[in-house]
């Protein structure tokens, strides 16, 4: 089965490798292919021409940004009619994206752990049956992958898809209070990048409430109680849920710049 990948930037790029390391003959395009070579080591083909890498394949994806998906789908309407389309833009609806083409239309949201296997995706689509699992079968390539109602594809692109920025933000900070209080910057760093992992991988195992596993933590009158105090003080919480929402709420309003 041969991919085209359009738009083989950060996410494309990312795209392009998670297909082409699971066995997919993958064809990518982007402006400026001297800034491709790390996709050509991996003997994926990059050109500049959409056309001629639709043509080609049978399964599309389309990853430039919100304001450039009309000006590609009308580049590639003609060649894309009856053709499976994944859309990873942000933003833009299925009902957008069928007002350039007639395509089988996927509207997908990954995240940039596609990297590692371990994207977080969810995607929307009218189709069914196994046009739907071949859909599965490509976006497992990416890591775990959820078919969603279309209403909550905003939301997911705000939390999910825009997550991993929140993620290294608060990561960053927590080797900061490590460097703060006297580790050297690579054991903060481990130390923090551990506790991270260790605490998704308990709370996704044991299925735990999260207020659980932090019950579990705080010794009554111990070292935690302190640091978490003064979390709450910082208003950890609206800050996350305000990032989330301003995230949600671009999302919403990026379709009307297609
Ligand atoms: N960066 C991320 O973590 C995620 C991004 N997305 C979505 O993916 C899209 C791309 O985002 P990024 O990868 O961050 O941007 P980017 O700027 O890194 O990549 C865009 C790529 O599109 C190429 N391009 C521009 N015009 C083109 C054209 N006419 N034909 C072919 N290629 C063209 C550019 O050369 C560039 O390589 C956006 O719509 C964004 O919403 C979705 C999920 C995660
Ligand atoms: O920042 C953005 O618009 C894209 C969509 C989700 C992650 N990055």
């Amino acid at each position: 089965m041969r991919v085209a990948v359009l738009g083989a930037g950060t996410i494309g790029g990312a795209i392009a490798k998670a297909l082409k390391k699971a066995g997919y003959d993958v064809v990518a395009t982007r402006r400026r292919i001297e800034k491709a070579k790390e996709l050509l080591e991996l003997g994926i083909e990059v050109i500049s021409d959409n056309r001629e890498a639709v043509e080609k394949a049978d399964v599309v994806f389309i990853a430039v940004k919100p304001s450039k998906v009309g000006d590609v789908l009308e580049e590639i309407a003609d060649l894309i009619e009856g053709k499976l389309v994944i859309s990873v833009v942000a933003g833009v609806s299925l009902k957008e994206l069928k007002r350039f083409a007639k395509a089988k239309f996927v509207r997908a949201m990954p995240n940039i752990a596609v990297l590692v296997g371990e994207s977080f995706t969810a995607y929307a689509t009218e189709l069914e049956g196994e046009e739907v699992e071949l859909v599965e079968r490509l976006l497992r390539t990416f890591g775990d992958c959820v078919r969603v109602e279309e209403e909550h594809m905003d939301a997911i692109t705000g939390l999910s898809g825009s997550g991993p920025a929140y993620v290294t933000v608060f990561l960053e900070a927590m080797v900061y209070g490590g460097l703060r209080v006297g580790l050297p910057r690579d054991l903060a760093k481990r130390a923090s990048l551990q506790t991270l992992l260790g605490t998704a991988k308990l709370l996704m195992e044991t299925e735990r409430h999260p207020a659980e596993v932090r019950e579990w933590v705080i010794t009554p009158g111990g070292t935690t109680i302190d640091g978490v105090f003064e979390l709450e003080e910082g208003k950890i919480r609206t800050a996350v849920m305000k990032a989330v929402d301003a995230a949600t709420k671009k999302s919403r309003i990026l379709s009307k710049r297609v």
